[in-house]
């Protein structure tokens, strides 16, 4: 005690006796202009944030403290792992549904609560149309600007989903279907070609997926000798830059309106040279000659389309050069590492389970290859098994809206410029709906409930009028592949390989394996 009493003496003598015998310098006491105006800027800036961050008081949910250091509450948008660790802390440890935080000032409802989003996603899609207002190109600069995935005004969205759904209806899927089963047989050689060494298995699904949307897509096929060379290959090399962004991106999320400043000033926040390619190549796609028979592919279909940039004004219909080029980006990056990443943890939880394999085998060796074979009822535990994956390692981390009209759901107050986020990888691992199996690969759930597929709780592809554009072709082209590998490869891991493999979110929100999966594929 007496220690303690000594120091503080000590520190006392070190203070003058009075403070106010403190020389204020004559500069202080009467400041510039300058420092006037910013001290009084920055206490009403501070006065304003704080009073933003009251807007979620009364909505009765919890609401994380936010602090300025963290840009709100949103300071888990700069880890990898962020939105996944928050759901896990604030929603499965703590046994609740739903939170709010603060994205910088914007409000942001944060819920796996079938009552809160599923009304936002479909009944009231109307006051929740968009995801991110005025977020651009995702900072990838002003040629990419007119994706249909961000663009801000309802009407224009409209106008170019209205024009791009026709190249997913059945009829359209069954002539891609035909082209994507020929580059099959030129991937079943190219495997056979590595005479059961192993292999990443990425660059088997990456090159079928990246290659299958090309040419089914695009009437483009892609000239590769092996399947070794795939990651060298411009295409890998530069979408992978854009997909692998940093954590940089989060920017756009944080700060409204910064990607669509960025691209008005055209400032690239990363990938630039990616992104000039993929606008140089798309233009040398649509530029080249389509022969007039080939009716198999999107390009022709949107090249049929094209309308000026004063008729887009008042359109329902049609695509201008811009977003012709957008489209064609945007459907290659939406499609090709999603279908991907999807049939690699098929091809890894396959390679696991002998047995189911062989059963799957046993389903698919005899089913011929038509479109309309490619469902629950002919394929029941192939489908079973790309649901699972779906569920477990699904491509989308997570799903969001934007509220433009005050509306009140289940008790919250959305107000304009609010936000809501679903965070995917908890939801489908939420025990409350998929029992207390959650957590564990049992394809057989969905074989003894196949009215799980329709669940409110199994979003994979979104839900509602802006759902996955692609949900079909993705469908269409995972099933097909798989049954074809299935039908002519036995899958299995190289001796030394340890199957410990687990899911690890990217920056980009991604599910990637943590380690490489090699995998050998023996000609049956
Ligand atoms: C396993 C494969 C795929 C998964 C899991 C997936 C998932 C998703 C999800 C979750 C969304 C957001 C939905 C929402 O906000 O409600 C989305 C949107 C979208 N997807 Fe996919 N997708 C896949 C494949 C594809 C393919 C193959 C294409 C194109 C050929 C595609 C094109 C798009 C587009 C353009 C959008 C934006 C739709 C809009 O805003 O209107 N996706 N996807």
């Amino acid at each position: 005690m007496d220690r303690v009493w000594d120091l503080l003496t000590e520190v006392k003598g070190r203070f003058p006796k009075n403070i106010l015998e403190v020389q204020i310098p004559e500069k202080l006491k009467n400041p510039p202009l300058w420092l006037k105006v910013s001290l009084g800027t920055g206490a009403l800036s501070y006065a304003y944030i704080r009073y933003s961050w009251t807007a979620m008081n009364d909505w009765g949910i919890p609401v994380l403290s936010p602090y300025l250091m963290t840009f709100g509450s949103s300071g888990h948008y700069a880890r990898a792992n962020g939105i996944v660790e928050l759901a896990d802390e604030e929603l499965r440890k703590k046994n609740r549904k739903t939170i709010g935080f603060y994205r910088l000032l914007s409000p942001v409802v944060f819920t796996i609560d079938l009552d809160v989003f599923t009304p936002i996603f479909t009944t009231h899609f109307g006051s929740f149309t968009n995801r991110q207002p005025d977020i651009g190109s995702f900072g990838m600069g002003k040629e990419l600007s007119k994706t249909i995935d961000v663009i801000t005004d309802a009407k224009r969205w409209r106008r170019i989903r209205q024009s791009v759904s026709p190249s997913f209806s059945n009829v359209q899927l069954e002539k891609m279907m035909s082209v994507s089963k020929e580059r099959l047989d030129v991937l079943v050689k190219q495997i056979a070609a590595l005479k059961g060494e192993s292999i990443n298995a990425r660059s088997v699904t990456g090159k079928y997926t990246m290659d299958g949307f090309l040419s089914a897509a695009l009437g483009f096929e892609m000239q590769l000798d092996s399947l070794r060379d795939f990651e060298k290959q411009q295409e890998f090399i530069h979408m992978n830059d854009i997909l692998n962004p940093g954590p940089q991106i989060f920017l756009l999320f944080i700060f409204p309106g910064l990607g669509a400043f960025l691209d008005r000033i055209g400032v690239k926040l990363y990938a630039p040279k990616a992104a000039e390619w993929f606008t140089g190549y798309c233009k040398a796609m649509i530029a080249a000659e389509t022969p007039e028979t080939d009716q198999r592919n999107f390009l022709s279909a949107f090249k049929k389309l094209r309308i000026s940039d004063e008729e887009a004004e008042s359109a329902t219909k049609g695509l201008t050069e811009d977003e012709i080029i957008s489209q064609v980006f945007v459907l290659f990056g939406a499609g090709y590492e999603t279908s991907a990443s999807l049939l690699q943890w098929a091809v890894y939880n396959i390679c696991k389970d002998g047995d189911l394999q062989q059963r799957l085998f046993e389903e698919v060796k005899d089913v011929p290859e038509e479109y309309e074979n490619l469902n629950a009822k002919k394929l029941p535990l192939l489908t079973a098994i790309l649901n699972e994956c779906l569920r477990l390692f699904s491509p989308a981390i997570f799903q969001f809206r934007y509220c433009e009209h005050d509306v009140v759901i289940n008790g919250i107050p959305f107000r304009k410029g609010s936000n809501i986020e679903v965070p995917i990888d908890y939801l489908h691992e939420a025990e409350e709906y998929w029992g207390e199996d959650a957590l564990e690969f049992r394809p057989d759930r969905w074989i003894k409930n196949p009215e799980l597929e329709k669940a409110p709780f199994f979003i994979p592809f979104g839900v509602g009028p802006r759902n996955c554009v692609g949900m079909r072709f993705a469908n269409m082209q995972s099933r097909l592949g798989l049954m074809r590998i299935v039908k002519n490869f036995n899958m299995q891991f190289p001796d030394d390989f340890t199957d410990d493999v687990k899911k690890i979110r990217t920056v980009a929100f991604l599910a990637v394996p943590s380690k490489e999966i090699q995998v050998s594929f023996r000609p049956r």
